[in-house]
């Protein structure tokens, strides 16, 4: 039996948080018994002072020395054992998300844009840093402070008075410390993304920027931003800079005020001299957690709000898909009543389509700009989502598929020709271990083989930044290759002939002869007429819906004169 779409997102999140709790638990155990042995050393000093010193038993000293070293042993391992839960919490938390948020921030970025995914990544990293830093233990370290003050209490309620005292103060002072500093940082942190977000959009403007002579204007805004967020941060470091000299000389001061309780309570003859060191230590150790505490607070809070956007990431806006495969099929392309309306926005861009193609047809839309012509074709692949209706392959929704099996079954050939950092292998190999027979065939049925071969390293030519640079032509028919690789059984094509030389277009229209053969439904977009007829059926696409559809040559016929972009087919046919 199927499980229901979207379980499996569930699943996920319930077992990410069932691992934290239940790892958090075993180091707040852990945390007990090294809290408690942190005690040795005060301790050790209060005995030496008040057993060895007094009886100059080196007998005694000699038996101290062994329990100490085994209470520190015993604390050096459970101290890395708790290291590596941290560790392993962390790791299986990544190993676990790290591609269900990829999965996620994909299809995140589909509808909302690349900057939300993109900041879902960071904040699983930073869920990492977190559990893996020292922050996280705050809370249990902080749990055992009332544990330190008994002990003081018990060696002298005035001891434990002025550590009481102290600790109040130092969390007043990190109280104060985060009153002054948050707003600064969270706005200077802000504006910190935006500039990098700026810049680095921009970066991939470069030419247009270089040629249009933009640098000046550019770069005066972003000095503008950047100085911005530096007074921003100026102000926080000041702040916090301040506050965090003020609370050390506070803690300084607090060790000397008990050491002088401690030394005229010996005067009186009230303590013992080892009483008061171990105090000392003791009263450090208390400090040390209340001096994090604010801190170790807020990157709580950041962590669990990191934890919330994933959550949120995964579980509402992934899609809800099936998770298991579903066989490859050689049925009908169906459209039924779909309409699409942008998130955010109540006028549909398709409005009510249906339609449907058998096997080895081809499709040509036409129709003016924003008519709904790409928006359709990624409907047809699954990556938006309908409002209503839907689209379906051999009675499969192809927007709930299991990825996988629908990447097998599907090849895309986008308006905006996007290749990957990679060879060109990978990129007609879809990213996968190539298979060089289907790579080949690829290649030859998109007729790029030649093209590819006279390229510097061929078929290993590397593409990305600051690599290789293909023309607009080549780009494209590399992007048909991969579209048709592994002979998928659904090809949507959009603007496939927009950088075509004539060479170029006569191998598309090869290509698109060869899918239909094999059986492959093929949709075409197009504005230029040339490639329309390589059609079977036409349809005309017009403010969102559908003017006309049928046969090629019976559509052309019932064109009326002056529509532009039926006059581009009528020049087709
Ligand atoms: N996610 C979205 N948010 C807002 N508007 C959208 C969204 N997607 C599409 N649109 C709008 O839908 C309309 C159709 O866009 P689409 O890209 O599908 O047109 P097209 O027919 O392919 O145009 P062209 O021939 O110029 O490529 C446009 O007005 C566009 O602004």
């Amino acid at each position: 039996m199927k499980r229901p779409v979207g379980s499996e997102a569930a699943d996920l999140i319930q077992q990410g948080r069932k691992a934290f709790v239940s790892g958090l638990a075993y180091a707040a155990a852990l945390s007990a018994v090294i809290n408690m042995l942190q005690l040795t050393v005060p301790l050790f000093m209060l005995q030496v002072h008040d057993r060895v010193v007094n009886s100059q038993s080196t007998d005694t000293l000699i038996m101290l020395i062994v329990v100490a070293a085994i209470a520190l042993a015993i604390y050096c391992i459970l101290d890395y054992v708790r290291a590596l839960t941290y560790q392993v919490m962390a790791s299986k938390l990544v190993r676990r998300l790290n591609l269900p948020v990829l999965q996620a921030a994909v299809s995140a970025s589909v509808t909302h844009g690349v900057a939300q995914s993109g900041q879902a990544i960071r904040d699983l990293n930073d869920i990492r840093t977190f559990i893996v830093g020292n922050t996280i233990s705050v809370p249990l370290e902080a749990l055992w402070a009332p544990i330190f003050l008994g002990v003081l209490f018990a060696l002298h309620w005035l001891y434990g008075l002025v550590a009481l005292v102290s600790a109040t103060i130092i969390l007043m002072l990190s109280l104060l410390s985060d009153f002054l500093t948050r707003r600064a940082m969270k706005r200077a942190n802000e504006a910190a993304l935006q500039n990098v977000g700026e810049i680095s959009g921009s970066l991939r403007h470069a030419e247009a920027i270089e040629a249009m002579g933009m640098l000046p204007a550019l770069a005066g805004r972003w000095r503008r931003a950047q100085l911005h967020t530096q007074d921003l941060l100026d102000v926080t470091t000041r702040r916090s800079r301040a506050l965090s000299s003020l609370t050390r000389t506070c803690r300084y001061m607090m060790q000397i005020a008990v050491l002088s309780v401690g030394a005229i309570l010996v005067i009186r003859q009230e303590v013992s001299p080892g009483s008061m060191v171990a105090s000392s230590i003791i009263m450090g150790r208390l400090l040390l957690p209340f001096d994090s505490m604010v801190d170790g607070w807020r990157q709580w809070v950041l962590a669990i709000a990191a934890w919330k956007n994933v959550c949120d990431l995964i579980g509402n806006q992934a899609p809800k898909r099936e998770t298991k495969p579903t066989p490859r099929t050689m049925g009908d392309l169906t459209v039924d009543r779909l309409v699409y309306a942008p998130p955010g926005s109540d006028v549909p861009v398709l409005k009510g389509l249906s339609f449907s193609l058998s096997p080895g047809e081809v499709l040509g839309i036409v129709g003016p700009s924003a008519a709904g012509k790409s928006t359709l074709a990624r409907l047809l692949i699954g990556v938006t989502k309908p409002t209503t209706g839907g689209v379906y392959l051999d009675g499969n929704n192809v927007y709930l598929w299991e990825r996988g099996s629908f990447g097998d079954m599907v090849g895309y050939l986008p308006q905006n020709v996007s290749l990957l950092d990679g060879t060109i292998r990978d990129n007609i190999a879809r990213m996968r271990d190539a298979d060089p027979r289907l790579v080949l065939e690829a290649a030859r049925l998109a007729d790029v083989h030649e093209m590819i071969g006279r390229l510097p390293l061929g078929y290993d030519t590397r593409l990305g930044d600051g690599t290789y640079a293909l023309s607009g032509g080549q780009r494209q028919r590399i992007g048909l290759a991969r579209a048709i690789y592994g002979r998928p059984r659904l090809v949507v094509l959009d603007e496939p002939n927009a950088n075509l030389d004539t060479d170029g277009e006569r191998a598309l229209i090869r290509a698109i002869e060869a899918l239909r053969a094999d059986g492959t439904i093929v949709i075409l977009i197009a504005h230029r007429p040339s490639i329309m007829q390589a059609a079977d059926k036409l349809m005309v696409l017009q403010e969102g819906r559908i003017s006309q559809f049928g046969p090629r040559t019976a559509v052309v016929s019932t064109i009326s004169p002056g529509e532009k972009a039926i006059a581009a087919v009528r020049g087709s046919a």
